[in-house]
């Protein structure tokens, strides 16, 4: 590649080049280069000052194979090229050639691109692809993210995807099939596809007719149509889900519009002056409706009563009949008329006067409130974005009996507090229900906050003590107005099974950044809790400051040669200690640490093997948390980040992957991973997303993925950063770290060392190259009652892994007790720590190297 005509981005450190694809063939990224850069013939090259060389046959045919893979690159990414080239032969264009579709007289204005094929039967729809820089993109914005599901959203190309699911969710808001067929017809640069029309009518035609309803703490499947009754009572599997004796019943049902609590319109908040017809700029739920009556001349029937018939279902079987429905083209839906619930009691809450949910925030809750009734879905927010307190707006807006459940025991302490910040809400009226705690509410309603494990408990089970069996039962008999599902795309089918039999709520809320699930069972989620009602984009959140910007780079770190000799010769097990403990990745490390700590930043360092965490923590002397270290010394190295001005790097396992708020935090070196996992990738993203400097001028958080050349965790690297590449971040390859080899006190310089390291690489069984196993959370999980999974049975410290948080090393909190009688118990617990293990080490080291040097 002629070095004149590189695009390097170089970013103070290094040499890189940028790509929003994953993982390109060649360490410069053919992205960064344009068709021109390659003007000259093919046996022609440039040199330094730009004058023509000839080139060698080998130089020359290098050349030729970048031009073509360009070439390939352009045809598949740069699609407003397409456009302009309509016309050509298809082969050239493969599976998106449009020239058929014929473009509209004033296509330059109108921003979107849909695809005319669509399967049969299927439930996956067309794509559409936005140009984000064309005129009226905005408008067309607002349309996509209500009617499809946003699948990449780099700079200048969206895309999304209609699917049958989507759809539900845009009727769910108001829209109706023609509707959404009008607005895509006035974005789209060509005429809407026959084929996509109808994909549309049929998806929108059913929806809606049935409801799932719950009344007195029974399910009810109701539709205003009886004729829709009749199908479901005759159907084979909903036949037999029919309660033993249970009629058709006959009922009302009210429609009426909602103020989103913490808007505008709600207590507490300062009304926004409005002219008749006007839209406030900041209020999405008005939006939502403007652009509804935009696209569509009728006016809604406000407070219209409408006639009902329905039939109750029995106990255990909602989910076999929701998936049915959706099997037999009925989709059903779950709405719950909270305003019109004479039967439960009224739980007082009201958003605190100071709290002002952000745009975003209301714009999520404004699809799940849109026609005055909750409804169930999941809102995806980026880490760091606020999803605590959309749940809990959510709350204040129902004012039921709400059900918070959670992943870990931390997270349960988390909700609990949370709601005291940001609600009115009594102290009294908040409770938990963890292995630790379990509190009912006294008054009849309240909060209570608990995790999934807890809920799966089987209360006849013979390892359920009496307490937990006790709550279990009043949360079994309780009708619950909302139930919000923190990190729903955790939550196996399975498990949500047995939560619903022992939770019944009206309306479900789930939460999470991450939608994503490697075994592809999120599509489950739609029919257990509904569907996704509203997804943010990161980078207009980061754009607006409510969430840091990141700069990310895949740094390439080459083998060292006896690393990768012994690395082909091993089992796949061993092969990853090799490419973790390869000794030019410590370099590259160390480097990128002291450069960072020079610079002033915080820096976390994960890795999710062990053996290679603690092998690099010790050689840099830098505190470490894996899943065996004791709840004191996380709380000590934790504290000591934070607000200790020598600890600015601290080196976490998997178990910092999620419930870690540190927003000191602002550089991420990642150097073991779990795989391709993409949602691991987010969510450690995630941890300097909500970095405290983020509205400083020019500010960027740093996340460096360190991978060894020529290994296989290259392929599983480019896996990785798919759904981060998706949201627009783009990773930098960084080849090469400018003064890397010139940085005093460098380890592994000497062959000798290396070769050291390598015996005891070598020395170390096959099963220290897995990654960590089981706890997944910084404070340990819920195991449920009577200590199930106590660290000693598993010959693990003896430790009690218990919640706890650094707010509670003042005294406060559920878990401040345990961690007092702890520190009562010994003071010798200093000892073991951290920090007090690693003098004795260095000291015993130094001893050494100088009695081996007097030698
Ligand atoms: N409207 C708001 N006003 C002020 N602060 C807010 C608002 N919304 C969220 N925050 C703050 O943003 C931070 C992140 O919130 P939260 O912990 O709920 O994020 P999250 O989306 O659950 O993140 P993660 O997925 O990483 O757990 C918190 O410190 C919270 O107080």
């Amino acid at each position: 590649m002629p070095p004149a005509k590189r695009k390097a981005a170089d970013d103070g450190i290094g040499r890189a080049s940028k790509r929003s694809t994953p993982a390109p063939a060649t360490p410069q990224s053919v992205d960064s280069l344009s068709d021109d850069d390659y003007a000259e013939s093919e046996d022609e090259g440039l040199d330094e000052e730009g004058g023509k060389i000839k080139l060698s046959a080998a130089q020359a045919q290098r050349q030729k194979d970048q031009k073509a893979a360009i070439t390939k690159l352009n045809k598949r990414t740069q699609f407003s090229r397409i456009s302009r080239l309509t016309g050509k032969s298809s082969r050239l264009f493969g599976q998106k050639d449009f020239h058929d579709l014929g473009l509209k007289k004033d296509h330059e204005n109108r921003p979107i691109w849909i695809d005319a094929r669509v399967s049969e039967g299927s439930s996956k729809g067309p794509k559409i692809t936005l140009e984000s820089f064309a005129p009226n993109a905005s408008k067309a914005t607002d349309l996509l993210t209500t009617i499809a599901e946003p699948v990449s959203r780099p700079a200048h190309l969206h895309e999304y995807r209609l699917t049958e699911h989507s759809l539900y969710a845009a009727l769910s808001v108001g829209l109706k099939g023609d509707d959404i067929i009008n607005a895509l017809e006035k974005f789209c640069k060509t005429n809407v596809p026959d084929g996509i029309k109808a994909f549309i009518e049929r998806n929108t035609l059913t929806y809606g007719k049935v409801r799932f309803v719950l009344r007195d703490n029974k399910f009810y499947v109701e539709s205003e149509d009886d004729e829709v009754i009749y199908k479901l009572l005759t159907d084979s599997v909903i036949s037999g889900c029919k309660a033993a004796g249970a009629e058709v019943q006959t009922g009302t049902i009210q429609t009426k519009a909602t103020v989103i609590q913490g808007t505008a319109g709600a207590k507490g908040q300062t009304q926004v002056s409005q002219q008749q017809g006007e839209i406030p700029r900041d209020d999405p739920a008005a939006e939502n409706e403007a652009m509804i009556q935009a696209l569509r001349d009728e006016d809604d029937d406000e407070d219209s009563f409408r006639q009902t018939h329905s039939f109750e279902i029995a106990k255990g079987t909602r989910e076999t009949v929701a998936q049915r429905c959706l099997e037999i083209g009925l989709p059903g839906v779950s709405e719950y008329d909270f305003n019109n619930d004479k039967n439960n009691p009224n739980l007082p809450i009201d958003l605190k006067p100071q709290t002002q949910i952000r745009p975003y925030q209301e714009k999520a809750l404004s699809k799940m409130f849109g026609n005055g009734r909750g409804k169930s879905g999941i809102i995806v927010l980026p880490c760091g974005a606020g999803k605590t307190l959309v749940g809990i707006t959510a709350a204040c807006h129902i004012k039921k009996k709400i059900v918070v459940l959670c992943t870990s025991a931390m997270s349960v302490y988390q909700w609990a507090s949370e709601f005291k910040k940001w609600s009115d809400v009594r102290d009294e009226d908040v409770t938990s229900f963890s292995s630790s705690e379990k509190k009912k509410f006294p008054g009849e309603a309240g909060i209570l906050v608990s995790t999934y494990s807890m809920m799966c408990i089987d209360p006849e089970g013979p390892r359920c003590a009496y307490d937990t069996k006790n709550m279990l039962q009043w949360v079994q008999s309780q009708e619950w107005g909302l139930m919000i599902l923190d990190e729903v795309h955790v939550v196996p089918a399975k498990m949500f099974r047995k939560v619903q039999d022992t939770v019944r709520a009206h309306c479900k809320l789930g939460l999470t950044a991450t939608l994503l699930r490697e075994d592809d069972k999120i599509t489950d989620l739609n029919y257990l809790i509904g569907p996704k009602l509203y997804e943010a984009n990161w980078m207009e959140l980061a754009n607006q400051g409510h969430i840091a910007k990141v700069q990310c780079a895949e740094v390439w770190c080459p083998m060292s040669m006896e690393f990768y000799q012994e690395y082909q010769k091993a089992s796949s097990r061993k092969q990853l200690l090799y490419y973790a403990c390869n000794p030019i990745k410590f370099q590259v490390c160390q480097f990128l640490i002291n450069y960072h700590e020079n610079r002033g930043d915080k820096i976390i360092v994960f890795s999710d093997n062990i053996f290679a965490l603690e092998h690099y923590a010790k050689a840099m002397m830098k505190p470490f948390i894996h899943g065996q270290t004791s709840n004191k010394e996380r709380q000590d190295v934790l504290e000591n980040f934070q607000h200790n001005e020598i600890i600015n790097t601290i080196f976490l396992s998997k178990i910092g992957d999620t419930s870690l708020d540190l927003p000191e935090a602002t550089c991420l070196i990642q150097i073991s991973s779990h795989y391709g996992s993409r949602r691991q990738e987010a969510q450690r993203l995630g941890r300097i997303l909500r970095a405290k400097r983020r509205n400083d001028e020019g500010f960027n958080a740093f996340f460096y993925s360190l991978v060894s050349k020529d290994t296989t965790e290259m392929a599983y690297s480019a896996k990785r950063q798919a759904f981060l590449v998706d949201q627009g971040y783009s990773f930098k390859t960084i080849t090469h770290l400018q003064g890397m080899d010139q940085m005093p006190n460098l380890m592994y310089k000497d062959p000798r060392e290396r070769m050291e390291l390598l015996s005891e690489v070598m020395l170390v069984s096959e099963d220290q190259g897995d990654l960590e196993k089981g706890a997944n959370n910084l404070w340990a999980t819920d195991k449920g009652p009577r200590g199930r999974g106590s660290n000693k049975k598993k010959g693990l410290t003896g430790v009690r892994r218990t919640a706890g948080s650094l707010a509670e090393m003042g005294g406060g909190g559920i878990m401040a007790p345990i961690y007092q009688e702890r520190q009562r118990g010994a003071q010798t617990a200093d000892k073991n720590s951290f920090f007090e293990k690693e003098k004795r080490r260095r000291t015993a080291l130094e001893k050494k190297r100088r009695a081996e040097a007097s030698k």
